[in-house]
């Protein structure tokens, strides 16, 4: 009975049509992808010796209903065997560093790291965090994260372990970003329990509820049936028509009763008609930033120190945000003949243009000589790798800045007002992991469906 239009083929656009195929309802999902290849930033080269490099994501977070609702889909797509575990054991899920006046330093974790003072931090965090349950509840409706985290926790946890993890998630400075929207957990821990200490020991408000899985292993042969997936498909124009969208692409016109937008938000901006200006407007305003991500292969055994990877905040070093270790969370891809050691350098993000220049003129062969340099200096690697891929990641990540949750209300709002039959997702809107595109891809099914899928 009703054809929907996925605009956007990454990981929001294809989970989304496997939410909608899984209700009789929808008799055709027809998803639109403007590159030559599904899956947006998942990418990655697997080289004829067997060797992977990812380029894009590479792991996901199976904590929480947002984690748990991936690992559901993947299971039903019969993919659960694929997955490389990383349990809480391993020495990647343990072990991740800051790169601070010139040293690694292992970022606390369990009693000892609450009790007892670790570099390059100046006194034990938990002294910082029984002081946080008498910090007053802030009155304003968004703050920035690096002032949401000086007031309750101090600015020396702000300026290092806070400013890092922004970079090591979203390519960001922690003094735009929105704490409402990049970390509601937070957020809503001051809000309904007065300290963040008090939301992680009592809870800090409702988590997405999941349905129960549905049982069956034909699920696959159910997507695969009324799913048209079509590449080098560039949506040039949409306009709402009598009952739904006419979508013009290319080569062609197509009708849908529905549009689920999994592009950017920018990229949904550019091809909307006059008609939908102020929607717009306010999706134009959503800004991303760039990544360039340098793979670096290097002979033998090189890392000074085992873990996830490194971070290194702003006050160190602009432009190098972190470098993760892949031969230690994911052994499985590394060449299986000879030993060599997988590293990843991403850098830039919200610095981009300040250190590189403008990413439409900055060269590989500069990016490369920043990344080597980066392992040299950081991990005394002074060997040149035997391998290397430079992917410059234009426009890769939204950054939430604040007040961003009242720009995605009003969008929300004017679509329901002017009667769009449109539903936004992927990672302009509701959160930037793998695992939170993926359930907005299934919320959106679910509204539109009427019913949990
Ligand atoms: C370097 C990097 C590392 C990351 N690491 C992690 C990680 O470790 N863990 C994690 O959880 N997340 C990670 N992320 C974030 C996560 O990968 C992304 O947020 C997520 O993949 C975005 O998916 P999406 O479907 O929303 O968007 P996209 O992947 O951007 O997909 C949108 C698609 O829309 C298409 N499109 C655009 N315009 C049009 C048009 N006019 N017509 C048709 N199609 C169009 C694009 O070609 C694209 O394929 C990382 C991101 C990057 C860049
Ligand atoms: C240095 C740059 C980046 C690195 N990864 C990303 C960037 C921009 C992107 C990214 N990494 C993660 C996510 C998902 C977040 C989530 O909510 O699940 C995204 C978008 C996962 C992640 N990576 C690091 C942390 C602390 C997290 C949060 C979740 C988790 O605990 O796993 C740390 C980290 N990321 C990078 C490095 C070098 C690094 C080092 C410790 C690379």
């Amino acid at each position: 009975m009703t054809t929907v239009a996925v605009l956007g083929g990454g990981i929001g656009g294809l989970a989304a049509s496997y939410y909608l195929c899984k209700s009789p309802q929808v008799t055709k999902v027809i998803v639109l992808e403007s590159s030559s290849r599904f899956g947006g930033w998942l990418s990655s080269t697997r080289r004829s010796d067997g060797a992977v490099f990812e380029h894009g994501p590479r792991g996901i977070r199976p904590a929480g209903a947002v984690g748990r609702n991936t690992l559901n889909m993947v299971d039903d797509l019969g993919l659960g065997g694929e997955i490389l575990p990383v349990d809480y054991s391993h020495v990647a899920s343990k072990n991740r560093y800051v790169y601070v006046n010139k040293q690694l330093h292992r970022m606390p974790s369990g009693i000892s790291g609450l009790l007892c003072t670790v570099p390059p931090f100046s006194r034990p965090l938990l002294l910082s965090v029984a002081k946080e349950i008498l910090v007053r509840k802030g009155k304003e409706d968004d703050e920035s994260i690096h002032s949401f985290v000086s007031r309750r926790l101090g600015k020396e946890l702000a300026d290092i372990a806070v400013d890092s993890l922004c970079r090591g998630v979203f390519a960001g400075d922690c003094r735009k970003l929105s704490v409402r929207s990049c970390f509601p957990v937070l957020f809503n821990a001051e809000q309904r329990r007065g300290s963040l200490t008090l939301g992680m020991l009592l809870g800090s408000g409702p988590t997405p509820a999941l349905p129960p899985r549905p049982s069956g292993s034909e699920i696959p042969d159910r997507v695969s049936g009324r799913v048209q997936l079509h590449r080098d498909a560039g949506v040039q124009h949409i306009t709402p028509a009598a009952s739904g969208w006419k979508i013009e692409l290319d080569d062609g016109v197509i009708s849908a009763d529905h549009i689920i937008s999994a592009m950017p938000a920018k990229a949904l901006s550019s091809i909307l008609p006059p008609s939908c200006q102020s929607l717009s407007q306010l999706l134009q305003d959503i800004s991303m930033v760039t990544v360039a991500v340098v793979n670096l292969e290097y002979e033998g055994s090189i890392l000074p120190v085992t873990g996830f990877g490194h971070l290194i905040p702003s006050s160190e070093n602009l432009g190098v945000l972190g470098v993760v270790y892949d031969s230690v969370p994911f052994p499985q891809h590394n060449r299986p003949e000879g030993h060599t050691t997988r590293l990843t350098v991403m850098m830039g993000g919200a610095w981009f243009q300040e250190v590189f220049g403008s990413p439409e003129t900055v060269t590989d062969e500069c990016l490369l000589a920043r990344a080597t340099e980066a392992v040299r200096s950081q991990l005394g690697v002074t060997s040149a790798p035997c391998w290397s891929w430079v992917a410059l990641q234009k426009d890769c990540i939204p950054q939430y800045y604040m007040g961003h949750f009242r720009k995605v209300a009003s969008m929300r709002h004017l679509i329901k007002e002017n009667n769009l039959s449109l539903s936004l997702i992927g990672c302009s809107y509701d959160g930037v992991s793998v695992n939170d595109v993926i359930f907005s891809g299934r919320t959106a099914a679910e509204e539109l469906i009427g019913a949990a899928v």
